[in-house]
């Protein structure tokens, strides 16, 4: 699978192992930044750079999904779903990462590097990428709400 990851310097370390961890893998990692630590560096351009990736490859036939990283994971959540067709969750522990792929079907997940261990953080988007989406009829329908929404 191909995963985009974006994160500012709050996640920055966190970014650079995940990246290895996903490689190791066998993922595809897209990394759109931060490409170096600076501590006075602004999350919204690498977050939305990561949703944008994953939008347009999902588009396209690709099966990609993101992760975005800062220091709550609040912003970057944020930043990320102002970008049409992105639905970013952010999940704080295992079952809330599985969740958001099993009920939202959500494309990009938001972690807070600063809430979690970094064994605790790679666990949890381990389980959000290895979930599927349970194509439930109610989840479908409720997905489908949001996506009119914003196509209006
Ligand atoms: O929601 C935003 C993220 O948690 C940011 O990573 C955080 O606000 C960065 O904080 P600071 O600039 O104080 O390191």
């Amino acid at each position: 699978m191909r995963v985009h990851l974006g994160t500012d310097h709050a996640g920055f370390e966190f970014k650079e192992i995940l990246k290895n961890h996903l490689a190791q893998s066998g993922h595809d990692v897209v990394d759109h930044g931060a490409h170096d630590y600076d501590a006075d560096d602004d999350y919204p351009a690498f977050c939305i750079a990561a949703a944008e990736g994953v939008v347009q490859d999902r588009a396209g036939g690709i099966d990609a999904l993101g992760v975005v990283i800062g220091g709550s994971g609040n912003g970057e959540q944020i930043a990320a779903n102002k970008v049409r067709g992105a639905r970013a969750a952010l999940a704080w522990n295992v079952d809330t990462a599985k969740l958001a792929r099993q009920h939202n079907d959500a494309n990009l997940v938001s972690i807070g590097a600063r809430q979690h261990s970094q064994g605790e953080a790679i666990a949890i988007v381990d389980a959000y990428l290895a979930e599927p989406f349970t194509g439930g009829e109610r989840h479908v329908r409720r997905i489908g709400q949001i996506s009119d929404y914003e196509s209006r």
